[in-house]
């Protein structure tokens, strides 16, 4: 007869998983909270000043990038004006002439200076902090202007240390890819709440 826990204890892994959740959620908020309101009041800047918001990020995290720029072209939670946001993560010829003629590290980088103008802002994804391709990204858009909001997990990687002073890294207290994922998903959330809630109320 199973347990409660199941034959092989995988009602007991999930609730692990869960748990496990539940403490990056709380610590990444005890220590990001006032850095996503900072982050929130760069992109309302940007994008109220004609400025747009360009994405990328490998993996889950490209998925997260075209997440963002979605609900900022289309909508998060209510009637707004369209905002704009594009995911460098998406035109598959340009992404694999890249690639083939450069290099994987250029794949954002070269898009960037194609696309990037000053007063447009970078939100740059990565779990490890350390992805060459994103890591590129950054240097490019301080290149062409542009500030930069960083979604980093773990020790923030390469990525936190090229930031520029007035660049804002969001880190999520986790070593593990997916939690760090789900939080950059909140990030991501409570960036378009505060974004939204800035055009309307
Ligand atoms: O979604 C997952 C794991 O949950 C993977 O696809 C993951 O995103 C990929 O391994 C990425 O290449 C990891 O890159 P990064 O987050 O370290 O920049
Ligand atoms: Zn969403």
């Amino acid at each position: 007869m199973p347990n409660e826990t199941g034959p092989d204890g995988r009602t007991a892994l999930i609730a692990t998983l869960f748990e496990d959740g539940v403490r990056a959620n709380r610590d990444t908020l005890a220590t990001m909270d006032a850095a996503i309101v900072t982050a929130a009041d760069r992109l309302i800047d940007c994008l109220t000043h004609g400025g747009k918001v360009l994405s990328c990020g490998n993996g889950g995290s490209a998925g997260d990038a075209q997440h963002f720029s979605s609900e900022l072209v289309n909508r998060f939670e209510r009637e707004r004006r369209a905002l704009p946001a594009v995911a460098l993560t998406t035109e598959s010829s340009t992404l694999t002439a890249i690639a083939n003629d450069y290099d994987y590290d250029r794949l954002f980088s070269r898009q960037i200076e194609a696309l990037g103008r000053p007063g447009d802002t970078l939100l740059a994804i990565s779990t490890s902090g350390n992805s060459g391709n994103v890591v590129q990204a950054i240097a490019a858009a301080h290149d062409a202007g542009m500030g930069v909001v960083a979604l980093t997990g773990k020790d923030g990687g390469r990525m936190a240390s090229i930031l520029a002073a007035d660049d804002i890294e969001l880190r999520a207290v986790s070593t593990t890819t997916a939690r760090i994922q789900e939080i950059h998903l909140l990030f991501i959330h409570c960036l378009c709440r505060l974004i939204e809630d800035h055009l309307l109320d």
